[in-house]
């Protein structure tokens, strides 16, 4: 295993608004290894969206660099999958449809047409939408959506996951029931994966480490926690383990007095 499969290195960003400079991350130093659930919580405007934007190459830090597999990191690219909260499906377009494009892009130049199918069916299947494959996006639930937009960034076989807030426009139980499928598909891949989420719960369920920032301007991380949960998790059982409760109450008091902000966040 690459422990240093993502290297952030002294990573800055600086926005250039209308009213002039704005830093937003400050010297952002991380490394996630290969397999590794990484997640970044913080206050709502502390840069986590920023901070995963350069991960996925969408935008250039001002300073430091980005490193993935080796590689700097120099835009976007299907070895980095990324999901947002907005799954942005082509509405015109079926799900497998939707799924299909992605698994040409990458494919195309190496695989048959039949080839390219078997993949989309997979990853159908992998989230469990073999069903619903000739539906279009508006005859299908939010739920269902989101795990098209997953299906679509696994289809390309990328060696990270990068998903911002995935599951935030969810209601409770589907939210739920993703995550578990999550776990069970990142069981399954193996993937690297590093997510934006707002939700305590949502982060000590998922992660390997809890990726803790500290309130902007000029954000960094303030903490990381360690997840140390015999996986598979299965939720009803952790909700009474002694040790979830800990890495629960780590970051809550870390969001809460250490990062504590004067309006709610
Ligand atoms: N393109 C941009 N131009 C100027 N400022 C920006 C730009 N993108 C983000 N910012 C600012 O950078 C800071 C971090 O934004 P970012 O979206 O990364 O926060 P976040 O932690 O993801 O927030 P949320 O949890 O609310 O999604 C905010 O103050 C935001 O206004």
């Amino acid at each position: 295993m690459n422990n240093k499969f993502i290297e952030v290195q002294h990573a800055e960003m600086v926005f250039e608004t209308r009213k002039g400079r704005f830093h937003a991350l400050g010297k952002v130093n991380l490394t996630v290894a290969q397999g590794e659930f990484v997640t970044l919580i913080g206050h709502s405007g502390c840069g986590k969206s920023t901070l995963l934007n350069l991960l996925a190459g969408l935008t250039r830090a001002t300073d430091g660099a980005l490193i993935c597999a080796g590689r700097e990191i120099a835009g976007p690219s299907p070895e980095r999958g990324v999901v947002f909260q907005n799954h942005s499906l082509l509405p015109w377009l079926s799900c497998f449809e939707n799924v299909y494009l992605a698994v040409e892009r990458v494919f195309a130049s190496k695989e048959s047409g039949s080839q390219m199918r078997e993949r989309t069916t997979a990853a159908l299947a992998l989230v469990g939408l073999s069903a619903a494959a000739r539906k279009r996006p508006n005859e299908i639930s939010g739920g269902m959506k989101q795990r098209v937009g997953i299906a679509r960034a696994l289809s390309m076989e990328p060696k990270v996951l990068l998903m911002d807030e995935p599951f935030g426009a969810l209601d409770a139980l589907t939210r739920a029931h993703l995550q578990d499928e999550l776990l069970r598909i990142v069981a399954q891949t193996g993937s690297t994966v590093v997510m934006v989420t707002h939700d305590v719960d949502e982060a000590v369920l998922l992660s390997d480490r809890i990726v803790m920032m500290t309130n902007g301007p000029a954000a960094t991380i303030g903490d990381i926690v360690r997840v140390q949960l015999a996986r598979p998790r299965e939720r009803v059982a952790l909700a009474h383990d002694r040790l979830y409760m800990e890495y629960r109450t780590r970051v809550l008091e870390f969001l809460y007095h250490r990062q504590a902000r004067p309006q709610a966040a």
